[in-house]
């Protein structure tokens, strides 16, 4: 096994539940209007048409390909270096832009944004694309276990301890429609030594969709250095 390591939780409010005062507070990150955060909802919102454009269009899409293509070529020679890149995304304090769930940076974030609540759980809403569509209509499942994962793994941090997902079970009571609002809700329950017991629900309109219980080990890999 790696070696881990364990980080204290620092939310854009200050340190972990500390910043708590009787109020939720936003542990993802907030997005900015401009910047890289606008060009990521840009992409987001360009994969979304793509996928609902469909072939019967009348649209140039091969047209289409080479602007894209033109795009991605300009943004690649702006690249920074792969290594300082690494070491940039991890050493932020606070909620992580570059998220993968939350990240207003990545554009196949949805994203989701997650508020420590002062009971010691947290609570994560967002509304998902047809991008994520499995059956008709409805989330793949693999997407609600993404984003229960992710969930159940912030509700450690806020907790105060975090750790890596050992094992995760998942509870698909009923369908995730697309295009509505989803909300998340998730608590760390128990410590045992390093194993930490952390449970979330997601539901639609009140009704739970899917169910999850994990367990973490507490620890991390160790952040990427400059050496
Ligand atoms: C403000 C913002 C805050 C943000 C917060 C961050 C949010 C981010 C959210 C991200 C969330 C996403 C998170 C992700 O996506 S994490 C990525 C997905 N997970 C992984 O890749 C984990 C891969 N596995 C490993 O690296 C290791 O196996 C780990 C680290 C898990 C344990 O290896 P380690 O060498 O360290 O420990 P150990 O083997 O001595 O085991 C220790 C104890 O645990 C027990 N055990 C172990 N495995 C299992 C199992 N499957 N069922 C039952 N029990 C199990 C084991 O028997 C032993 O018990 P005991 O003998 O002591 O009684």
């Amino acid at each position: 096994m790696a070696e881990t390591v364990e980080y204290e939780v620092v939310t854009q409010a200050g340190a972990g539940r500390d910043a708590g005062s009787g109020e939720p507070v936003l542990m993802s990150a907030r997005a900015s209007e401009g910047g890289l955060d606008a060009a990521a909802a840009a992409a987001r919102r360009l994969v979304d048409a793509l996928v609902r454009l469909g072939d019967s269009t009348d649209y140039d899409t091969d047209a289409l390909a080479t602007r894209i293509n033109a795009i991605a070529a300009e943004v690649e020679d702006a690249l920074p270096d792969e290594a300082a890149r690494l070491v940039e995304m991890w050493q932020q304090e606070g909620p992580n832009r570059h998220d993968l769930v939350t990240g207003p940076q990545n554009p196949i974030a949805p994203p989701l944004v997650v508020h420590g609540q002062p009971d010691g759980s947290v609570e994560a809403s967002t509304t998902l694309p047809i991008a994520y569509q499995g059956q008709p209509r409805m989330a793949h499942g693999g997407i609600s276990a993404l984003l229960l994962d992710h969930t159940l793994g912030m509700a450690n941090g806020w907790a105060g301890r975090g750790g890596m997902t050992a094992r995760l079970t998942l509870n698909f009571k009923r369908p995730v429609p697309l295009g509505e609002p989803i909300t998340i809700r998730a608590k760390q329950e128990s410590v045992d030594g390093r194993k930490l017991y952390t449970q979330g629900v997601l539901s639609v309109d009140g009704e739970p969709c899917v169910t999850a219980e994990a367990l973490f080990i507490a620890g991390h890999l160790p952040r990427p250095t400059a050496d």
